[in-house]
């Protein structure tokens, strides 16, 4: 009996619900029929290309924008104040008033709400304590990303809305951030992330749901995404590397800048083909496929142009 249920897969019921929403604005469908569900304790990425719907949608769940039809649940039940009370944003701008510090900000938005995480536990959460008593516009991107962050957190929501959290950071500043969603995400918390960094998503999101044209053409993990989306790997060489000596239809080369890209299914027989044709490998890389790929594959747009 014990073996029998550990068989039975867990099901983990949806926190929020969307179905079948549609957003009609004059002359544009912005969202146009989409569904997907976010699990408890789980980060999700809604992901598309510029227009694709994403913040309006999001604006529909965080109450800014009313929908034209579709149905939305929270907890099964439909998304209303609860959910309002229990959910926290970070918008990619949120304007800070002049001449105050991190600390009085803090202040300032933890008296906007019946209950507040306390300050200490606040700062330590986003790793705010050297510059508590900054002026909040003499921070760095990271630091005010980190604050935008406290912010959201300040009502302990159950879910967290995060907006782009790292367009414009550096890579250490971006690296910093994720590794302070995967700690809130370890409390439990549910958290909805948009970004244009396919990496992000693939690090920090448990599902994803690609959006284009209103709709969501795809969804899962990034991995289970990637393995039924594709069954092979690239190969990628310098382009002046490139002259193979004879004609081989299984060395198609798609041109990439200074480099070539050759797909393979079988690495050891594309290899074996190059070495033939008298391709130097000395500068060969080979790596795996990537949300970049899915996402041109499936929306025939490249995000990191
Ligand atoms: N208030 C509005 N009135 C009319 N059209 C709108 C309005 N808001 C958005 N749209 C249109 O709806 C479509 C979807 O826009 P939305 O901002 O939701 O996309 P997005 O996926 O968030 O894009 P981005 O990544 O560029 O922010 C776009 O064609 C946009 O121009």
């Amino acid at each position: 009996m014990a073996s029998l249920s550990r068989r039975i897969p867990l099901i983990v019921p949806a926190l929020i619900e969307v179905r079948n929403l549609v957003k009609q604005f004059r002359g544009v469908r912005a969202v146009d029929g989409a569904s997907f569900s976010i699990r408890k304790g789980t980060c999700f990425g809604l992901l598309g290309p510029n227009g694709a719907g994403k913040t309006t949608t999001i604006e529909i769940l965080e109450g800014i924008t009313s929908p034209t039809s579709g149905e939305l649940f929270y907890q099964g039940e439909p998304l209303g104040r609860r959910f309002r009370d229990e959910a926290g944003i970070m918008f990619q701008s949120t304007s800070l008033q002049e001449h105050i510090t991190v600390r009085e900000a803090l202040k300032l938005f933890a008296r906007l709400y019946p209950r507040s995480v306390p300050l200490k536990d606040l700062v330590a959460s986003c790793s705010l304590e050297d510059i508590l008593d900054r002026d909040t516009h003499k921070l760095s991107g990271g630091q005010r990303q980190r604050l935008l962050l406290a912010i959201a957190l300040v009502n302990d929501p159950e879910v967290l809305f995060l907006d782009e959290p790292t367009t414009g950071l550096d890579p250490q500043a971006r690296r910093r951030l994720w590794d302070l969603v995967r700690d809130i995400k370890q409390r439990g918390k549910t958290v909805l992330l948009t970004t244009h960094y396919m990496e992000e998503a693939y690090v920090l999101c448990d599902e994803i749901a690609i959006m284009d044209h209103g709709r969501i053409i795809a969804e899962g993990s990034p991995k289970a995404l990637l393995a039924e989306h594709f069954h092979d790997v690239v190969l990628d060489l310098p382009a002046e590397d490139f002259h193979p000596d004879r004609e081989d239809p299984e060395l198609t080369a798609l041109h990439c800048g200074d480099r070539v890209e050759l797909l393979s299914s079988d690495v050891n027989d594309t290899i074996r083909r190059l070495i033939d044709a008298g391709v130097p490998l000395g500068r060969l890389q080979i790596r795996e496929r990537t949300l970049d790929d899915l996402f041109l594959e499936l929306t025939g747009k490249d995000l990191r142009k």
